[in-house]
């Protein structure tokens, strides 16, 4: 049976100081690289065997996978970074606590900013030096292509060319493949794949770390799809993400 597993990053910094991180580059904490090992135990333990991996252009992402191949001894499989797989460009919000951001504005506006389908924070400023343009890692990319904002439908438009012409059409090939993303890039591509609304999508919190198996069937569609791990700890875990949203 094909499969696909998505695992978000292990915490990172930002993660840690509750601060939004869209696409500043802000590395794993020490508990970062101990979650994303023990995944890749976990993955190992489960008989996981991975043909190729995905993962984004930010070093969060980049680091839990070399963790998680070290610890399966998969270091040698090959591995394609692309920018689609960073996560939702979070505007004029990067750098912001949440919590401080939901005493200002309101929770309800907070959730709308982290949550919701199609509304997307104030963009960065055409001069701001965390504008993407300036960053040399994107210097192939059309500046028109670069985002200063996204909601979560941008952040699906933008990853969807990328997985309908590399990561799933690898799994014709491939047996099983690995993609390790971001919060909200990975809510996009599961919203596609259990072709979940546009109002359901706002309850979805990922936690950092926790593998999550896609199934396919014959036909390449899903069969079936769980997180691995303890089902009480990974809701817990689910709640204190979305709990991040709220005032102190
Ligand atoms: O960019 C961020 O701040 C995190 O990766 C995801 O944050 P969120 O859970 O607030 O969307």
């Amino acid at each position: 049976m094909k499969k696909i597993v998505l695992l978000r990053h292990g915490e990172s910094a930002w993660n840690k100081e509750n601060r939004f991180t869209g696409w500043t580059d802000v590395d794993l904490t020490e508990k970062g690289v101990a979650e994303a090992e023990k995944a890749g135990e976990t993955l190992k333990e489960y008989g996981f065997n991975f043909d190729k991996a995905y993962t984004s252009y930010l070093k969060r992402a980049v680091k839990t996978l070399n963790c998680v191949l070290d610890k399966m001894n998969l270091d040698w499989i090959p591995v394609e970074k692309n920018w689609r797989l960073n996560e939702k460009h979070y505007g004029d919000l990067q750098g912001l606590n949440k919590a401080e951001t939901a005493g200002k504005y309101g929770e309800e506006q907070v959730l709308i900013w982290r949550r919701s389908y199609d509304i997307a924070p104030n963009p960065l400023s055409e001069k701001d030096l965390r504008n993407p343009h300036f960053d040399y890692r994107y210097h192939e990319v059309p500046d028109a292509e670069l985002p200063r904002t996204e909601s979560l439908k941008d952040t699906i438009e933008r990853i969807m060319p990328y997985w309908e012409s590399d990561i799933f059409p690898s799994l014709k090939t491939a047996h099983t493949l690995l993609v390790v993303a971001h919060g909200n890039s990975l809510r996009g591509i599961i919203k596609h794949l259990k072709n979940i609304s546009d109002e359901d999508i706002v309850k979805l919190n990922l936690p950092t770390a926790v593998p999550y198996v896609f199934e396919f069937d014959e036909n390449l569609n899903v069969s079936n799809d769980y997180f691995l791990g303890n089902p009480e700890e990974i809701k817990k875990l689910m709640e204190a993400v979305a709990n991040q949203g709220k005032k102190k």
